[in-house]
């Protein structure tokens, strides 16, 4: 598979590895604002900056390449991409984590928030910690844990810095040097605490979930999602 990397700093430099390791080929790095013929790849891979992410998915659907993003921070305009993608019979994938693990913590969240929901002695809140040179707070990865959660419960909306919040689920968002990726929810009571975590312990499993989907949609028309990929139930 001829490959189209757009951003290629910390998780572009790391997919390139996963991707050759696998046969595939890059012959596309665009890493700042500039004209690229996207049509010389058979797939992109879109893991820039949130200034950058629609443009970059846009190109590609317009061209008909099939393109997987990762960049968080831009989904004012993911409905944008999604109508574009239907109009063009493109072929589109957005995942705030690719990583198999995640995304088995997201269903894992999803589970336990039903369960947890008519439980009102319990207030959940929840943190996420990621390396100091991250653009956006809080990340992807918990913005899809929270609407895991509000689908599930009777919560209304997640809030920024919070410790606590009546409707609302608090997150907390901490940057310390070089952690890739940690995410945990909790369910406090006075008398006992629930608590689940996911730990990246570096970001390989991002990387392989990139090429894994780009493998995956290769000859696909629409807009999918890694539970489709990865078919979760
Ligand atoms: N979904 C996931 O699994 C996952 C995992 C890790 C990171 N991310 C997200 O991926 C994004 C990139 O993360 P990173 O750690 O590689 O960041 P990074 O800062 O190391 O890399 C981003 C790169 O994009 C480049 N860039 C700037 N403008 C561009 C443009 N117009 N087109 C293409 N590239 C451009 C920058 O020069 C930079 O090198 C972030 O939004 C991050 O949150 C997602
Ligand atoms: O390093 C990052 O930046 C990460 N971003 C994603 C997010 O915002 O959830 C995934 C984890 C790593």
């Amino acid at each position: 598979m001829k490959i189209a990397l757009l951003g290629y700093g910390r998780m572009g430099k790391e997919i390139e590895k996963i991707a050759i390791s696998r046969g595939h080929e890059i012959v596309i790095k665009k890493d700042v604002d500039t004209e690229i013929d996207i049509t010389l790849a058979d797939v992109a891979i879109d893991f820039s900056i949130p200034n950058s992410a629609f443009n970059n998915i846009s190109n590609c659907i317009e061209n008909k390449v099939p393109v997987i993003s990762g960049t968080t921070g831009w989904l004012d305009k993911y409905n944008d991409a999604v109508k574009l993608c239907e109009e063009k019979k493109g072929a589109f994938i957005y995942a705030s984590n690719f990583s198999l693990g995640v995304n088995i913590f997201f269903e894992l969240n999803k589970q336990l928030a039903k369960m947890m929901s008519n439980l009102e002695d319990y207030n959940i809140s929840m943190e996420e910690i990621h390396h100091t040179k991250k653009l956006d707070a809080p990340s992807g990865t918990a913005i899809t844990l929270a609407e895991g959660i509000i689908e599930n419960s009777t919560k209304k909306d997640w809030e920024l810095d919070k410790t606590t919040s009546e409707e609302n689920i608090p997150i907390v968002a901490k940057r310390i040097p070089e952690v890739p990726g940690t995410h945990t929810v909790w369910y406090n009571s006075e008398v006992d605490s629930i608590e689940i975590k996911h730990t990246a312990h570096s970001r390989q499993g991002f990387a392989l979930g990139a090429v894994v989907a780009a493998e995956w949609i290769l000859g696909k028309t629409g807009v999918f999602s890694m539970k489709d990929v990865l078919n979760i139930s």
